[in-house]
């Protein structure tokens, strides 16, 4: 059983990866990926190949170009006692000096496969010849990949979001929660840890200044209720029917326009991406001004080694 709330007749598994701390599955009644942290009885916490997981999925599904909707969620319930999570944030139990670490060192995994190279093969295929288990922070990459992922990215949470998963909550376009078992947490605080950037900045635009303060510096718990009332969650569903309604979500997004959904999505992020928002953005235009006969004249006037005619093309106002 993948989860409990996970209907097998409505997804299929991508096998094409090994993976060990996530589940990655593709519906088969639309466009929607479903991304699932799989560490139920750690209350979905993150270590640093689950982060390498997510980024290797969230990479397959940002090029999945029949795909509009990237579900992210946590499976559940712990064996142990029943618990539910989306996400708990980064692992402490392996947190070292420097950061999260990885359970076997580039160096320990050569020498228990026999093998002398000092490399190390990353999640996505790149030689990696570090020769140290740095400690790593890198779930702050997949933070950025889910904001400029260009199909919106919706948190069903199904239980605790906390720490780093409440931040993960935080920068996907939408939030979904259970009513019965969704609770929000800031324990950044708590454990030395601070997410200045989008998990606090971006928050505090979600949900006011004063409010954002205080769900870092009180560390109070909140329900869906609570959460959705703040502005941080956007619908509070019954927990049975948390999965069904993502689908139905997502399904409602896939029926638009891609190239304006695309759009709105960098649209929204401009203001708070700076002058990489401003680049996203821009190079989506860019994109667009490539598909018209007026940037392929000026490709083919190039290639053809002539003067471009734009003599035809409206001055839009
Ligand atoms: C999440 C909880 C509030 C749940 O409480 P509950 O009482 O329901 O459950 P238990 O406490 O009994 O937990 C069950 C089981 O799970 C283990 N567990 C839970 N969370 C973690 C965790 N984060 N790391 C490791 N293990 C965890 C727990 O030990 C139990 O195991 P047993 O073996 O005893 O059964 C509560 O569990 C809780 O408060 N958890 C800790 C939340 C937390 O502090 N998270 C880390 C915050 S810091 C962070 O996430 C972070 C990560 C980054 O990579 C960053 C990068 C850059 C900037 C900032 C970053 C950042 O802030």
């Amino acid at each position: 059983m993948v989860s409990e709330l996970f209907d097998p007749e409505r997804w299929t598994a991508i096998d094409r990866f090994d993976f060990a701390d996530i589940t990655y599955h593709r519906s088969t009644d639309t466009g929607a990926v479903r991304i699932a942290f799989d560490r139920p009885e750690k209350r979905n916490a993150f270590r640093p190949e689950t982060v390498d997981e997510l980024a290797t999925a969230l990479d397959h599904a940002k090029r999945q170009t029949d795909v509009g909707c990237v579900l992210l969620t946590g499976n559940g319930p712990s064996e142990k006692d029943g618990g539910w999570a989306f996400c708990a944030g980064g692992d402490q139990s392996i947190r070292g000096e420097s950061g999260y670490e990885y359970s076997e060192s580039p160096r320990d995994s050569d020498t228990a496969s026999g093998e002398q190279s000092d490399s190390r093969e990353t999640s996505d295929g790149v030689e990696d010849d570090a020769p140290e288990n740095v400690g790593r922070l890198h779930i702050l990459e997949v933070q950025r990949q889910i904001r400029h992922i260009p199909k919106p990215v919706v948190a069903v949470v199904p239980g605790w979001a906390v720490g780093g998963g409440h931040s993960l909550h935080v920068v996907c376009d939408l939030t979904l929660a259970s009513e019965e078992h969704a609770k929000f947490l800031q324990t950044d605080p708590d454990v030395g840890s601070f997410d200045g950037g989008f998990g606090s900045a971006y928050l505090a635009r979600q949900v006011g200044q004063k409010k954002a303060r205080e769900v870092f510096f009180l560390g109070k718990t909140y329900d869906a209720a609570e959460a959705a009332d703040m502005g941080m969650v956007n619908d509070v569903v019954p927990h049975e029917d948390l999965e069904d309604t993502a689908i139905e979500w997502a399904e409602r997004m896939n029926e638009k326009s891609p190239t304006a959904m695309r759009m709105l999505k960098y649209a929204f992020n401009l203001d708070s991406d700076g002058m990489v928002g401003q680049q996203v953005f821009a190079g989506e235009a860019t994109r667009l001004a490539y598909m018209t006969d007026e940037a392929q004249e000026g490709r083919d006037a190039f290639n053809e080694g002539r003067d471009p005619d734009f003599d035809d093309v409206p001055w839009h106002y």
